[in-house]
């Protein structure tokens, strides 16, 4: 392609993304528009086509972003082409929504016609609007019988300030405004203007590993034009490669022969060393390098961490092995190494939530072929010592003794919730019983309101969304970002089973609910531990003080002889789930540990 060529194609590019509140429809609007761009045939058709991941799919929510390329034909006889990046709407994953907003020129803020603006709807707007896009509203889910459209029109102008004349009114589900919407998007969204024949510039913003052409970067390409055959650079890492492949995925990868600048597509080049190609890095030419790399990205604090240990000790490179790749697929991913007296070796490893968290053990699992021992979840802490030195502890079992503690403070959110009138009575009442600030309320309109909270972050992650969700019936949202910390008289318990203190076990609680918890957990223990032939006392302690107690009894007989038929299939299948149930299982001392026992401190209802 001469210089000419590429100039009348970048003309024709738009890059842009799609941003929403959970559910609101941004895969189901994707897939329409890979429908009528015949992208994809009808046969090959699915819902939410680019949810890739099993996992996904099995949830019905996206958990990745995606880059696909489709051509539309417009009705002044050109053909465009579109790059579109879908993105996750779950508070956790709102890293991926800002690092595909870096790459795009223009947003479809997708609303849903019955719930009106929600509180990711606000936050993902003030991300398109850091990035300088254009934003195409769209009011989706028109064809419900609750839809409200012109009420949705006129919120989306009162509280996000944007002008929603124009918004495009869609089903997804039922394809309407698809058209309206294909065309605003030629109309709207600027076309890149990178210059074409300046030196490489190419941003990578999501990088996967494939085991036989290695780690596999998205880009989108600023300045200048990259093909196979190039010698490139990585100008933070300083890696050198040579180009062997670049491409589209469309949705399927196809391969190019070269990538411009305003294009967005993948790039191979048997990179094999993953700490070379981070999200974030710019690559430009080895022989005609750019001056400066583009901006990257914000690295990302993880809002909780946890402790990731194999059942099987000799897994631990595994792990590592594993944690390293899928941290290249996903930025926010942070660990290091740690080590429990209960759990051996294994890694401390920091999420944005606890969805994340539950995504990346899944996956650890699955893609991995991993068994995990993953220890309750725990903010990161401040204690001050002696002459205000301030310790950061993220494992609870690693907080000095309360004797060395003059104070701890922990993080606490900005948290909205958006919520109906009716509603606001329950949701002040369970932010005050999680230790709430009260700090303004907002109305909406006549019937909904924003109030804001300053929260503990670890009340927020626990079980703040679940119990906000079923005291509104399900209306409201919920959107939060880190504000700082503040003093808290917060105390360690420690679990002792069989009188040893299990440090895995060990987690902080705010004072005033130390004896509850403690009782909870220890009845909660009881019932998950499995018995032995011998009693086992499980002991909740704040230092050396006991301030619970239960005693699992003695069991008498093998439990496959209580099966009295001759049923030998019965009997071999108890036997079968035992071991499987054995596989999350972790010896400690002489008590057997199933996973579920890490986990019981989160359920504690205090109700
Ligand atoms: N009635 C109706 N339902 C719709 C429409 N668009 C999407 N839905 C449904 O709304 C639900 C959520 O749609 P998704 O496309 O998965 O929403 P999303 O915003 O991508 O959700 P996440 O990926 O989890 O953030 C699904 O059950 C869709 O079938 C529509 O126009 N009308």
């Amino acid at each position: 392609m001469n210089l000419e060529e590429m100039q009348a194609r970048q003309k024709h590019i738009r890059n842009f993304s799609i941003v929403a509140h959970i559910d609101h429809g941004k895969s189901t609007i994707s897939d329409r528009i890979l429908q009528a761009t015949h992208t994809v045939s009808d046969r090959e058709m699915k819902n939410q086509l680019l949810d890739t991941m099993d996992l996904e799919r099995e949830r019905g929510i996206t958990i990745k972003m995606n880059a696909v390329e489709v051509h539309y034909l417009a009705d002044d006889g050109e053909t465009y082409i579109f790059h579109l990046v879908d993105t996750p709407g779950h508070v956790d994953f709102s890293y991926e929504v800002s690092r595909s907003l870096a790459a795009a020129d223009g947003a479809i803020l997708v609303v849903d016609a019955a719930q009106g603006v929600e509180a990711q709807t606000l936050a993902n707007v003030y991300l398109a609007l850091d990035n300088d896009l254009e934003i195409i509203p769209l009011i989706n889910k028109i064809d419900l019988p609750a839809a409200e459209p012109e009420k949705v029109r006129q919120e989306i102008e009162d509280v996000i300030g944007l002008d929603a004349s124009d918004a495009v009114l869609a089903s997804a589900k039922e394809g309407i405004g698809i058209d309206d919407l294909l065309k605003q998007i030629v109309d709207k969204i600027p076309a890149p203007t990178g210059d074409l024949t300046a030196p490489l510039q190419a941003l990578i913003f999501d990088s996967a590993y494939d085991s036989y052409k290695g780690v596999i970067v998205t880009i989108r390409v600023r300045e200048g034009v990259v093909k196979p055959g190039d010698k490139i650079k990585f100008m933070n890492s300083g890696a050198e490669y040579e180009v062997t492949e670049v491409g589209v995925n469309s949705p399927h990868p196809i391969k190019r022969e070269q990538l411009m600048a305003g294009d967005i597509g993948y790039l191979a080049a048997s990179i094999k060393n993953i700490r070379d190609a981070r999200p974030g890095d710019t690559i430009t030419h080895v022989n005609q390098p750019a001056a400066e790399p583009l901006p990257g990205y914000q690295p990302m604090t993880p809002m909780v961490y946890s402790g990731l240990y194999p059942t099987d000790n000799a897994k631990y490179n595994d792990l590592r092995d594993a944690l390293e790749k899928l941290q290249l697929n996903d930025a926010s991913l942070e660990f290091e190494p740690e080590t429990s007296q209960a759990l051996g070796f294994g890694f401390r490893t920091g999420f944005l939530g606890l969805l994340h968290m539950d995504v990346i053990q899944e996956r650890l699992e699955r893609e991995f072929d991993l068994d995990l021992i993953t220890t309750a979840p725990s903010v990161t802490y401040h204690a001050f010592v002696e002459n205000d030195r301030m310790i950061e502890v993220s494992n609870p079992s690693e907080m000095p003794d309360a004797g060395e503690i003059k104070w701890i403070e922990e993080p606490y959110v900005a948290a909205q919730i958006m919520v109906p009138n009716d509603y606001v009575g329950p949701v002040m009442e369970l932010a005050q019983r999680k230790r709430g600030i009260f700090d303004t309320m907002e109305y909406l309109d006549e019937q909904r309101v924003n109030v804001k909270y300053e929260m503990p972050l670890s009340e927020i992650i626990f079980d703040f969304f679940d119990k906000l969700k079923s005291s509104t019936r399900g209306y409201a949202s919920l959107d939060y970002e880190l504000a700082g910390y503040r003093k808290s008289d917060l105390v360690k318990i420690d679990i002792l089973l069989n009188g040893e203190r299990v440090d895995a076990l060990s987690f902080i609680v705010h004072r005033e609910f130390a004896q509850e918890r403690g009782r909870d957990i220890t009845t909660k223990l009881k019932e998950i531990i499995p018995r032995r032939n011998f009693e086992i006392p499980i002991q909740a302690a704040i230092g050396s003080k006991i301030i619970a107690r239960s005693t699992i009894k003695a069991y008498r007989k093998d439990v496959t002889s209580r099966i009295h038929t001759g049923d030998p299939d019965r009997r071999a299948k108890l036997l079968e789930k035992q071991k499987r149930g054995k596989k999350r299982m972790k010896s400690v001392g002489t008590v057997d540990v199933p996973q579920a026992a890490f986990m019981a401190v989160l359920n504690t209802d205090e109700e």
